[in-house]
C-alpha cells in the first residue's frame, strides 16, 4: 500500500521575501504536520503575484529561497515542491519557477511555467505575466520512492495536453501550484482540477495562495486534491490554512483497471503528440 501524506499549505504572501519562507518553516515545524512525506507551497509563495515585483524578487537556481527550501525539506526529511518563485537566468530572463527537493534536500525537478497567463476579460481580471516573464518549454515529471509525480504551474493546468503528457511519462499524482483569481476561480476552478483528474485517473493538487484583500491580484485561494475518481478530498476556503490528505496510489492502479480509459485510448486514431498549432 502507497500511502502518501501530503500536506496542502495555503499561505498568505508577504511582501517580505523572508517572511514567507520563515512562515512555511514555522508551519513545517507544527506537530499536525509531522510524519508528512510531501508538502506542497502555493505558485509565487515568496513574491506578490504582480509583474512589478517578479524582477525584483527574482533569484538564480540555488540562490537564497533556494537554499532555504532545500534545508528544510532536509531538515523534515519530506518531499518539498516548492510552489514557485520568480527565477532569473544567466542571460537575465525571468521565469514562474517551481523547484522540488527530494528528502535528502536535493532538487529533484524543475518546471518553469510553460504557458504564461495573458488574460483580458471583459469587467474582469486582466494580467500578462508575458510583460516581465519568459515561458518554460519542458514538460516535468519527478520521481519519488512511491511513483511519478507530475508538474506544473497555474495556468498551465488548463491545456489538457500537458495533463496528458505527464501522464503518458508515468505520473499518479499531478501537483499544480497555482494561484486563480476572483473571475475565473469561481467557475474554472475546481472543475479543472476534477476534470483533469477523471480524465488521467491521477490525484490532482493544487495549492494556492490566501486571499489577501489589499493585493494587487486577489487569489481565489481554495486549495484542492481530488483523487482519480473526481472527487474532491478536500478544498479550502480563502484564508490561510494547512491541511493533510492522504494519497492512495492503490487507487490510482484500481481506478485505471476498472475503468481503462487510459487503455481505451484510440492512439491509432487520434496521435496526442506534440503539435504545432
Ligand atoms: N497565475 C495564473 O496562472 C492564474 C491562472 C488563472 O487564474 C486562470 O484562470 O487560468
Amino acid at each position: 500500500m502507497a500511502i502518501i501524506k501530503t500536506a496542502i499549505l495555503q499561505t498568505h504572501v508577504y511582501t517580505d521575501k523572508f517572511r514567507n519562507i520563515t512562515q512555511a518553516a514555522e508551519l513545517l515545524a507544527s506537530p499536525e504536520l509531522q510524519g508528512i512525506d510531501l508538502a506542497v507551497l502555493p505558485e509565487m509563495f515568496c513574491c506578490p503575484y504582480e509583474n512589478k515585483y517578479f524582477p525584483e524578487y527574482a533569484e538564480p537556481e540555488r540562490g537564497d529561497t533556494w537554499e532555504k527550501c532545500s534545508r528544510l525539506a532536509a531538515e523534515y526529511g519530506i518531499y518539498l515542491v516548492a510552489g514557485s518563485m520568480p527565477e532569473r537566468d544567466e542571460a537575465g530572463n525571468i521565469y514562474n519557477t517551481s523547484y522540488v527537493f527530494d528528502r535528502n534536500g536535493h532538487q529533484s525537478g524543475k518546471h518553469r511555467k510553460m504557458h504564461l497567463f495573458d488574460i483580458d476579460v471583459k469587467g474582469g481580471q486582466y494580467f500578462k505575466e508575458s510583460d516581465t516573464l519568459t515561458p518554460g518549454d519542458q514538460v516535468t515529471v519527478f520521481d519519488t520512492e512511491f511513483g511519478k509525480m507530475g508538474l506544473c504551474i497555474c495556468y498551465d493546468f488548463r491545456f489538457p495536453e500537458l495533463a496528458r503528457l505527464m501522464v503518458d511519462e508515468g505520473a499518479q499524482v499531478i501537483i499544480v501550484p497555482a494561484a486563480f483569481n476572483m473571475t475565473t476561480g469561481p467557475l474554472h476552478w475546481e472543475l479543472m482540477f476534477r476534470q483533469r483528474a477523471v480524465d488521467n485517473q491521477v490525484y490532482t493538487i493544487g495549492a494556492a495562495p490566501a486571499r489577501d484583500l489589499n493585493a494587487g491580484y486577489q487569489s481565489w485561494g481554495h486549495s484542492i486534491a481530488a483523487d482519480p475518481w473526481g472527487k474532491v478530498l478536500m478544498e479550502m476556503e480563502e484564508k490561510p490554512d494547512v491541511k493533510v490528505v492522504k494519497l492512495d496510489l492503490d487507487e490510482v492502479k484500481k481506478v485505471r483497471e476498472q475503468l481503462p480509459l487510459l487503455k481505451h485510448r484510440r492512439g491509432d486514431i487520434y496521435a496526442l503528440t506534440t503539435f504545432s498549432l
